[in-house]
């Protein structure tokens, strides 16, 4: 292996730190802690685990949690009802809906139920196009954990072409959109793209998004690129096949321990973000 890790479990616990300190200052002056509401709707192990690991995560930094689990025959309605409460609710600062919810629900109709001032987790249509036109909000937290990730190594991205894996609108869309936004030349490639290797040779920047376990191919990977994998595949598989990209790049997340812990780092910082501002 050549590439250097991009170490997100080291970072986090910067990041998470740093949000500590900023949740004890704002209990100080306000005399209440921050507090980030999680919503899961049905029995997906997976989003439990997420689920969990936030209100841990919470916990050991300061925030109070409110978890609202809901059964899988919740419909839309039901749902935006609660997630509505939640967001009338001043004690509320963020409102977390753990994706993805059971297909017969409308998870963008639920989405954006939530107000920007409390989508902690930036992904309401509002908190898209705030960040699409350049003005504050809050930014997906899996993208916003990436950029935090490629700025701590350094990686330039101006003028240099991305290839983003994926569409998704919480991670896909959004994170070409912020590359974009740093003067990157942003490709994004999908289930439909034609001959998605000749993409992946071309980039300086990879970012595997795509939920497809291993689908980047190491020999794909332009000798010397940052390789990204936003992946969560079960039993911990990445979207990039880490042994081979790993001797061709120069950095490359590992899957664990990459991106997957400055997303909810990311989520927590904005969750003390949306309490600052609520005061
Ligand atoms: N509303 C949202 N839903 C989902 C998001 C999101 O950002 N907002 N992202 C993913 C899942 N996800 C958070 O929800 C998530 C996935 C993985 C990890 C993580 O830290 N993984 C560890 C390994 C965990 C393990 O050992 O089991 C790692 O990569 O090191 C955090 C968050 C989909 N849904």
């Amino acid at each position: 292996m050549t590439a250097t890790l991009m170490d997100g479990q080291t970072l986090s616990r910067k990041l998470l730190d740093e949000t500590a300190e900023r949740a004890a200052a704002f209990e100080r002056t306000q005399g209440r802690r921050p507090c980030l509401a999680t919503v899961l709707v049905g029995d997906d192990p997976a989003s439990h685990t997420y689920v969990r690991m936030k209100v841990n995560r919470c916990a050991a930094v300061g925030i109070e949690s409110r978890r609202v689990d809901l059964p899988a025959s919740v419909g839309t309605e039901e749902l935006v009802g609660v997630l509505r409460e939640l967001s009338a609710d001043p004690a509320v600062d963020g409102i977390l809906l753990q994706h993805p919810v059971p297909a017969h629900i409308d998870e963008r109709a639920a989405f954006d139920a939530i107000p920007a001032d409390k989508d902690v987790d930036g992904v309401t249509g509002a908190s898209f196009a705030a960040m699409a036109f350049g003005e504050r909000g809050f930014v997906s937290a899996t993208p916003a954990g990436i950029m935090r990730l490629l700025d701590a190594y350094d990686v330039p991205l101006r003028g240099r072409r991305a290839v983003v894996v994926g569409r998704s609108a919480i991670l896909g869309k959004p994170v070409g959109m912020l590359l974009l936004a740093r003067d990157a030349t942003v490709t994004y490639c999908h289930s439909r793209t034609v001959d998605l290797a000749s993409h992946v040779a071309e980039a300086d920047v990879v970012v595997a998004a795509a939920g497809v376990p291993e689908l980047v191919r190491g020999e794909w990977i332009k000798p010397g690129a940052v390789v990204v994998d936003a992946g969560y595949n079960p039993g911990n598989v990445g979207d990039v096949e880490f042994a081979g990209a790993a001797d061709r790049a120069s950095l490359i997340t590992p899957v664990p321990g990459g991106v997957g812990p400055m997303t909810i780092a990311a989520l927590l910082s904005q969750t003390v973000d949306a309490a600052e501002l609520h005061g």
